[in-house]
């Protein structure tokens, strides 16, 4: 039986934090497409000027904002301010982009008229959000499709609504108006009735592979409809020949603990080569050690917070038994130091023994080690998912992160860098199961508008060519 309330909850205290009826499918699709053609119509210029409006409204508001996501997803405060900052960011990027890469084009010909490329908005795209990054991911989404003159329907996880309602709150107080960008609170349910929905011509999705792959088969019937989906990752860091022992751990720990693991981009499988195995190992568990684990006001602050609710905590720590049970050995244990909340601390466990390792995304602080002897074999191991989002290599020569970035199956491959964190300012997406090569970021401009080619002369001219009669008969008539 489907919700007819949405309650949100603060991970790191258990207290409710909003709720609210679950919204109307059709009226809500309804106002999107009475108002998408005045959307659509106005001067590209006043729809960029109501966006960078909106990031003034989000600048003026971030402590605000920040806090409540803090609250909402229970991240350190120092980070949902980050994620604040990413959304105020996104609106000059999305500017730079929607001009570079859906911009207009004329190449004039005195023969053949004006050869001219413009591009038009698809109409109401529905957006789907994630709770980990409640806001900078569905407005990286929303920002392109607004600009590039298409209605938006948000529909926010289940988990984090509060935020999504702020976040539309910001483009509204900046004069976007209310039934050009609406929200629609609930969960799968409704997400699945907008999807299904006649009324929607695009999918922009955020999430798990398992949602996107329900999402892509849905639309299977509808080859008009814009689907883009950017979904998980079991993303490999692998660490070669280095002496920078100190820092090749940082990064092992930013990429993989950053956000208690709830990032698409976490590495998730760290490859070593044997002879590192041991300092390696020993420097990620010291610092790993010392991570603090506490709730998102805490003072000092915590690297980390609580997963995002009891059940993703339970199931974390039921994949750490299954990998140990399987023959894994746990270097570092997930403990659940708050009773009742979803706390967990970091769990990394040598994986190697295991014949079959599942190819699964752990969507938490869980970090598997895998022992290779030789330099193929790392990569080999790093592409054995049958996701592609993200891959960093630490340590190597220039040639064999060469051989690395050539062999590596995924959307992201970094050197000497971390898996997580990626620019806005660069394209953002992956392959397999970690999305369907419609890459965000940068390159959202791209699914929010299509190409119109057109050849466009003034008055009509028209030559009678080749293969007519002087009376204007064919030939092959004669
Ligand atoms: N690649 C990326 O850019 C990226 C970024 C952030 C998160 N993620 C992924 O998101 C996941 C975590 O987020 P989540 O648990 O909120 O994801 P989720 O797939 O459970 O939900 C995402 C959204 O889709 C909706 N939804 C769920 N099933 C649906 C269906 N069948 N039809 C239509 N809508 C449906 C949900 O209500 C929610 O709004 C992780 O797998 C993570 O890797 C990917
Ligand atoms: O959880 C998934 C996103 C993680 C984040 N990626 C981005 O912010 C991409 C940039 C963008 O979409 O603007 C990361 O890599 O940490």
């Amino acid at each position: 039986m489907s919700e007819t309330e949405i309650i949100s909850f603060e991970p790191a205290t258990g207290a409710e934090l909003w709720r609210s009826q679950v919204g109307n499918v059709d009226e809500v699709v309804g106002r999107a497409r009475l108002a998408w053609p005045k959307w659509a119509a106005e001067p590209n210029a006043v729809r960029m000027e109501l966006m960078r409006r909106f990031a003034n409204e989000v600048r003026k508001r971030l402590d605000e904002f920040a806090q409540l996501i803090a609250r909402e997803t229970g991240k350190p405060l120092w980070e949902s301010r980050t994620e604040v900052e990413a959304v105020i960011a996104k609106v000059e990027i999305s500017i730079r982009a929607h001009g570079e890469r859906t911009g207009q084009r004329r190449l004039d010909s005195a023969l053949q008229g004006s050869q001219a490329l413009r591009h038009k908005p698809h109409g109401v795209m529905a957006v789907l959000g994630p709770y980990n990054f409640p806001a900078h991911l569905p407005n990286g989404h929303i920002v392109p499709a607004l600009i590039a003159g298409n209605a938006v329907i948000l529909k926010p996880s289940e988990k984090t609504p509060a935020t999504g309602e702020f976040l539309l709150k910001c483009f509204h107080a900046a004069g976007v108006p209310a039934d050009v960008v609406q929200l629609l609170v609930g969960g799968p349910d409704e997400g699945k009735a907008l999807v299904a929905h006649d009324g929607i011509d695009g999918v922009l999705f955020t999430g798990s592979a398992q949602a996107g792959i329900a999402i892509n088969r849905k639309m299977a019937s509808n080859p008009g409809k814009i689907v883009a989906l950017e979904m998980g990752g079991n993303n490999p860091i692998v660490v070669w020949n280095t002496p920078k022992i100190t820092d090749a751990a940082a990064l092992i720990v930013q990429s993989a603990f950053t956000t208690a693991g709830q990032r698409c981009t976490a590495a998730r499988r760290l490859i070593v080569k044997s002879s590192m195995y041991d300092k390696i190992v020993a420097e990620v568990k010291r610092l790993t050690g010392r991570i603090i684990v506490g709730a998102p006001f805490d003072d000092p602050q915590p690297f980390m917070g609580p997963v995002i609710d009891m059940q993703a905590a339970v199931q974390l720590a039921e994949s750490v038994v299954y990998l140990i049970s399987k023959g894994g050995k746990a270097l570092t244990h997930m403990k659940q130091p708050f009773e009742g909340l979803p706390f967990v601390t970091p769990a990394v466990i040598d994986t190697t023994a295991l014949s079959e390792r599942p190819d699964v995304e752990l969507f938490g602080p869980i970090l598997q080690v895998i022992k290779v002897d030789d330099f193929d074999e790392a990569i080999a191991e790093a592409n054995n998912t049958r996701f592609g989002l993200s891959a960093s290599l630490i340590g190597g020569t220039p040639e064999e992160y060469d051989h690395f970035w050539a062999g590596i199956r995924a959307g992201i491959v970094n050197w000497n860098r971390p898996t997580n964190g990626a620019s806005s300012a660069a394209p953002f997406g992956g392959i397999g199961l970690s999305g369907n090569h419609r890459p965000a970021a940068y390159y959202a401009a791209d699914y929010c508008a299509y190409p119109v080619a057109s050849t466009e002369m003034e008055q009509p001219r028209a030559s009678v060519g080749v293969g007519f009669r002087e009376d204007g008969k064919a030939k092959s008539e004669a």
